[in-house]
């Protein structure tokens, strides 16, 4: 939760990282320049548990081969606590006010509040105090809102770890672990030692485990260790004599994650013990280059302080020497220097993102990095894989056929068996096949087969093998996969009834099946086999050869209904759609085809391997189909695309796609998808449709254009202010205004902008891609800034000249009708650069912004004309006065109007 405070120092980037990571579960962290010594007893419990036999390591756990029972598991919780890492806690309610007080403005009127006590001025005091209170309770409250609004965002992602029940347990007779029907899906926070993992590619270590049995398991450590090569791990230690606890190779850490291969594992440690538990505390995480909007509002600041360096010595110095207070006038120059300070920059950015974020999640859609919401407005170009985007989530097994076409039930009791045993990827293809569960029935697998090794799926190879031994007297190695890809490795073919030796003859007529298939939309997994002698029991990349094509299963994957019209949407929102699968080109043209979607070019996985990066460059601008691609190449596609100047969105679900993910400049991915995808992703939707993306897409431009309005009028507005004051301070014999007056107006300005996040937004803006452009910061500030000051000093004139406010004894009335003037002014203005059209007529504010301006403008009329005057050092105004300022708000207006249709015209208006 402090996360949100955190980030309301907006204006530091490392702040804003380590908020970020925190926000995801078990976030990239990484450790850099810290001690990542392992905690002397956490390496103890890790070395004996690398060191000593799984059977008696279980036995030391309480658990078994089939894991605990769930009573065992609840008591085991009660006593240790959940699996979580402990920094997640909010700051207490204390900390949290002492942090929404602590802030310059606070601190000067502190001080203001101080030197009238001391000077005995009691009235001033109470009023000074009041503000203090009021402005650092809306800065808690917000935050509060905020940061509960977090919360509950996180808690819609599931994230879920496969464990084994002794008490699921069906019959009593104990499971092979991979395969264990006694598998329960369970919240990663109510893991405890002892439980029983398992573990496939994709997926994020949950606790410090030790292996229990390995599959060609590799893990990625580099969030721990920082190193980016994959470590393979093992059941038993490849070197016993080994202690150091992060070389420990039977040992996997939490946080870190499964790049391929599988593996069953004892959960040893949990939460806050873990060696991820005990670095959250001393992490220092490594800076990401900031994301424009990031430094967008950093230059926005610097611009603003870079002009107070100038200004405010200035004012304090021809204060100091033409009214000869060099007290007043340093309280003056600091208190000018705070209206110059944008203090309610980061609760407002905080708070407009949190209410995107929270209007986002009712569309089914998590926001998990805020600033993301803004890169979702500007996004130009979305890259989508195609499985349960395009179309729908659910793939049937529609066909299975010999080499000849014809139904053959042999293809698909071996593609059975191979879905059945394969344990390394979790995919819709094979939750397709295993749907057909009569043939385990019939093939009673349980007793007849056994499962000698697999050699499990990669994106290069595109295709998987089991070895199982039927009777024992011979080992059988099926393999499914792509069809080019398997036919790679296929010496023969099986034809009715016979194996015959491939030839191109039969190669043609395999390849007219299959493109014929794939032209309908079908997708087309070719099954294969060899018998091998029970020599050897494990098996690897280098015996997938020899084999014989058995056949085929074709895959019904249907457009969803839903797609073309979402296409559209999105392409009149100026979002073009790219569609980057690792499937072949005739499905996805046929897919495309269905959802109408117009293809401008196709690319293959392997035309795109022989393009170097200026040539990708160009070609990535005309085509939009890549297919056959690796995850690899779908993260070069990602990056030709930003290098070109692109907002670019990546949509995926895949372990393939983790790579394109992170390289994307907004990652986005479902809430089904594999731990690594939504590791790498800044945006999870509950529901993977291109229909809930657009309504996403809409509320992060709103949220992105209230920021900027927000950011836009503060600067101009506040820029006029410290003109005025510096052309007053000139003039006068006095003060333009007593340091009280200008932090009144200011906290009283900053009161109606809280309600910036709830305004609306004009419908044009909406249509197009909204980009971050901080020099058009600086810009609409010094054109419109001055503005305001022509109306400052005409007030100036009409004070000193008309009611002949002129000395040091009428100060009072001129400091009121300034005071006036400048809040109502303020608070009007927000109104003509909310919009570019007529405000009010042709462009509608927010209820709540109308009444938050309407408040605030009758407030500051009460305190100059109602009885509490004198606490504000202030004085009622003659009633002559109100028709001059009807005059000069009015002519401000008009002028503003002018100058707006001049400033679109000349720039554009965003
Ligand atoms: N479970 C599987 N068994 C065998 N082969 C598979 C399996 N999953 C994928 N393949 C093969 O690998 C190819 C690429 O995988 P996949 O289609 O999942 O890539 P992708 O880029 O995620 O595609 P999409 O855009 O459709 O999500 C498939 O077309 C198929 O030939
Ligand atoms: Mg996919």
């Amino acid at each position: 939760m402090d996360i949100f405070r955190t980030i309301v120092r907006l204006t530091r980037p490392r702040q804003i990282h380590r908020l970020f990571r925190r926000l995801t579960l078990l976030g990239p962290v990484v450790a850099t320049g810290v001690n990542k010594e392992v905690p002397a007893a956490l390496a103890k419990t890790l070395n004996e548990a690398a060191h000593t036999d799984a059977t008696l390591l279980l036995r030391s756990f309480h658990s078994s081969d089939n894991g605990l029972t769930e009573s065992e598991v609840r008591a085991l919780r009660a006593q240790i606590g959940l699996n979580e890492i402990g920094q997640e806690k909010p700051p207490s309610a204390w900390l949290h006010l002492w942090h929404s007080y602590r802030n310059p403005f606070n601190l000067l009127l502190s001080l203001l509040a101080l030197v009238s006590y001391l000077t005995g001025d009691a009235k001033a005091t109470i009023v000074i105090s009041s503000m203090i209170a009021l402005s650092t309770l809306l800065r808690f409250w917000q935050e509060s809102k905020s940061n509960q609004a977090a919360d509950e965002l996180k808690a819609m992602v599931s994230n879920t770890a496969t464990v084994l029940r002794r008490d699921l347990l069906v019959n009593s007779t104990p499971s092979p672990y991979p395969n264990a029907n006694n598998r329960t899906e369970i919240p990663i926070k109510d893991l405890v030692p002892g439980d029983i993992v398992l573990l496939s590619a994709g997926d994020m270590i949950p606790a410090d485990c030790r292996v229990l049995i390995a599959k060609d398991l590799f893990l990625s450590q580099s969030a721990m260790t920082g190193e980016s090569l994959p470590v393979e791990k093992y059941a038993q230690l490849s070197n016993p004599t080994m202690n150091n606890p992060l070389d420990l190779d039977n040992i996997l850490f939490m946080g870190t994650n499964v790049i391929s291969g599988s593996a069953t594992a004892l959960v040893v440690t949990t939460g806050k013990r873990t060696y991820f538990g005990t670095l959250a505390e001393r992490v220092v995480t490594t800076d990401r280059a900031p994301t424009a909007f990031q430094s967008g509002v950093n230059k926005v600041s610097w611009l603003l302080i870079r002009f107070m360096l100038v200004m405010v010595p200035l004012v304090f110095l021809i204060n100091g020497y033409t009214k000869h207070d060099w007290l007043e006038a340093f309280l003056f120059a600091i208190s000018v220097a705070v209206g110059l300070t944008p203090e309610m920059l980061p609760m407002i950015v905080t708070s407009t993102l949190a209410k995107g974020a929270v209007k986002l999640s009712k569309q089914k859609v998590i926001v998990k990095r805020l600033d993301a919401i803004q890169n979702f407005g500007a996004m130009d170009v979305l890259c989508t894989d195609k499985t349960g985007t395009l179309t729908q989530d659910k793939i049937v097994l529609a066909q299975h056929i010999d080499v000849n076409g014809a139904p053959s039930d042999d293809v698909l009791t071996f593609a059975y068996l191979n879905s059945y045993y394969q344990t390394g990827l979790k995919n819709l293809l094979d939750v397709a096949v295993l749907e057909h569960v009569d043939i385990a029935r019939n093939l009673q697998i349980s007793q007849q087969y056994s499962k000698v090794d697999e050699i499990p799926f990669d994106f290069h190879r595109r295709r998987m093998s089991v070895v199982v031994s039927e009777h024992d007297d011979h080992h059988e190695l099926i393999c499914k996969g792509a069809i080019e890809e398997v036919l790679s490795i296929c010496t023969s073919i099986q034809q009715d009834g016979q194996r015959i030796a491939v030839d191109s003859v039969l190669l043609a007529n395999i390849a007219e099946l299959t493109t014929k298939m794939n032209s309908d939309g079908l997708r087309v997994v070719a099954v294969a086999m060899k018998e091998i002698p029970p020599t050897q029991d494990t098996y690897s990349i280098a015996d997938e050869n020899d084999l014989t094509l058995i056949g085929f299963i074709a895959f019904l994957d249907p457009p969803k209904e839903t797609t073309a019209p979402a296409l559209a949407a999105l392409n009149t929102h100026g979002i073009s759609v790219k569609v980057l699968t690792g499937d072949n080109e005739l499905v996805t043209r046929k897919i495309c085809y269905d959802v109408g979607l117009p293809i401008t070019g196709i690319l293959l996985g392997s035309q795109i391997e022989e393009l170097n990066d200026a040539q990708l460059a160009l070609v990535v601008e005309t085509h939009n189909i890549y297919a056959k691609l690796s995850p690899m190449h779908k993260e070069r596609i990602v990056r030709a695309l930003k290098a070109n100047g692109h907002v670019v969105g990546f949509m995926g679900d895949g372990i393939n796609d983790a790579p394109a993910l992170h390289a994307a400049d907004i990652g986005i991915s479902v809430d089904t998808a594999v731990d690594i995808a939504k590791e790498a992703a800044d945006i999870i939707l509950l529901e993977k449709s291109l229909m809930v993306l657009e309504h996403g897409v809409i509320e992060g431009r709103k949220t992105f254009i209230n920021m900027l309005k927000y950011i836009k009028m503060t600067a101009s507005s506040n820029f006029g202010n410290v003109f005025s004051v510096l052309v007053a301070s000139a003039f006068l014999p006095f003060l333009p205004m007593l340091p009280l007056h200008l932090l009144v107006q200011n906290l009283l300005y900053d009161f109606s902008q809280t309600s910036i996040p709830f305004d609306n937004v004009d419908e044009e803006l909406l249509k197009q891609p909204q980009h971050w452009h901080p020099t058009e910061i600086s810009r609409f500030m010094i054109f419109f800034g001055p503005i305001s000051s022509i109306f400052d000093i005409a007030t100036f004139a009409l004070m000193w000249f008309v009611f002949h406010a002129d000395s040091a004894a009428n100060q009072t009335l001129f400091q009121s009708g300034w005071f006036i003037e400048g809040l109502l002014s303020q608070t009007l203005i927000v109104h003509m650069i909310r919009t570019r059209k007529i405000p009010f007529i042709q462009s509608r504010p927010s209820a709540f912004l109308l009444f938050m301006t309407t408040t605030v403008v009758l407030f500051g009329l009460f305190i100059v004309m109602g009885p509490v005057a004198h606490y504000f050092k202030l004085q009622a105004l003659p009633l002559s006065y109100f028709p001059y300022l009807i005059a000069i708000l009015l002519s401000y207006i008009g002028l503003t109007q002018l100058m707006k249709g001049y400033y679109a015209k000349r720039y554009g208006w965003q």
